[in-house]
């Protein structure tokens, strides 16, 4: 299939999102501004890198790059509206083989109301996913990691460490439970959309959602908000068959492993009670576990309190690109 021939096979024969004005099929695309605040991020995979053949399919490697993109879309409380694909495309890749990593985008989208309106394609050595999002939030209502204030609760949505005991087990064979439970929870991540929208109703929460590893999220929250926080490592929630890992793995998975992508975030304890009250409505599994410091030092760090009742410092570790 030639680059045009591609083009014509993923756009989309009608849009969902009424605000578009030209999708796919110009220079650019146009939507409509509404009363709205307009939020947009970009994210890049690269395989080898964010994925590799042996563990994922073109499906899956489509669905978690669009997943990670929605992901920071609700750590900022909008709705998603849009997605650009910009696609590096290796010779070898069969046709089937990328109209399966569309459909995997595809499948996500429908079910966030997203529509395609754009991107570029080209070819080159791995392949490479650089996916832009849109998204809506009423005026002034985007939630920010610089919102954090002492006294609020630390809190997480789901639990954490799975992503990479997927990627553990999908690497190294073997006799493990529930490996299809881990699978999934790797290569087909549920962004915490509806809770995040939800969360609409309170009026502070401090949000980021956990692509690099609580212990780095944290860190971004505590220096945005010039705050110091505090984690309960035993409070943080895993899955019950977790326990199934070494022990060494379950702690640094949890704490540094990343890609669970879900929400970690601070908020009022006035709020708490409204805040669990979301997370029922919205079947989303919510922990308190830990708090924002009421010390009045200029530092602003993270502490960890381990199974010994220790705390200590938890550096700001976890998956970084470039040392
Ligand atoms: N190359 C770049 N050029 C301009 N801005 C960048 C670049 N890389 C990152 N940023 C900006 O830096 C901020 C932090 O980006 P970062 O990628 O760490 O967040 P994230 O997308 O939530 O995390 P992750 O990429 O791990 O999912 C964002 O505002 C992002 O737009
Ligand atoms: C083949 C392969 N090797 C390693 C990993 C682990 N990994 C890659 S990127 C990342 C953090 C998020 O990246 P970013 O900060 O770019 O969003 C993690 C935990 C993987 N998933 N696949
Ligand atoms: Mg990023
Ligand atoms: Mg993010
Ligand atoms: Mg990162």
């Amino acid at each position: 299939m030639d680059e045009f021939s591609f083009i014509n096979s993923i756009k989309q024969q009608t849009y969902k999102q009424s605000s578009v004005v030209k999708g796919i099929g110009d220079d650019a695309a146009v939507f409509r501004n509404t009363s709205q605040d307009i939020v947009t991020a970009v994210d890049t995979f690269v395989e080898e890198v964010h994925f590799s053949r042996a563990t994922m399919d073109p499906f899956h490697i489509g669905y978690r790059s669009l997943a990670a993109n929605i992901s920071d879309l609700a750590a900022m409380g909008a709705t998603p509206a849009f997605y650009l694909v910009s696609i590096v495309i290796p010779k070898h890749w069969a046709d089937e083989e990328l109209t399966k990593l569309y459909k995997g985008m595809d499948n996500l989208a429908t079910i966030h109301n997203m529509d395609l309106i754009g991107g570029d394609t080209v070819s080159g050595k791995e392949l490479s996913i650089s996916i832009t999002v849109i998204g809506f939030v009423s005026k002034g209502n985007a939630r920010y990691r610089s919102s954090a204030k002492p006294g609020d609760i630390l809190f997480v949505t789901g639990t954490l460490g799975d992503s990479q005991a997927g990627f553990h087990i999908l690497n190294n064979p073997g006799k493990f439970k529930e490996k299809e439970y881990y699978y999934n929870k790797h290569r087909m991540p549920e962004p915490r959309v509806a809770f995040a929208l939800e969360l609409g109703s309170l009026s502070r929460v401090a949000l980021n959602d956990i692509s690099d590893g609580i212990a780095n999220e944290a860190n971004e929250i505590s220096e945005a908000s010039k705050v110091s926080i505090t984690i309960y490592e035993d409070k943080l929630p895993t899955s019950t068959s977790y326990k199934q890992f070494p022990v060494k793995l379950q702690r640094e998975w949890k704490l540094f492993g990343g890609e669970d992508f879900e929400l970690v975030g601070t908020v009022a304890k006035a709020e708490w009670e409204a805040m669990k009250l979301v997370a029922e409505r919205t079947n989303t599994p919510l922990k308190e576990v830990g708090y924002v410091d009421f010390s009045k030092s200029d530092e602003h760090k993270v502490f960890g309190v381990n199974q010994k009742n220790k705390k200590k410092l938890l550096e700001k570790k976890g998956y970084t690109h470039l040392e």
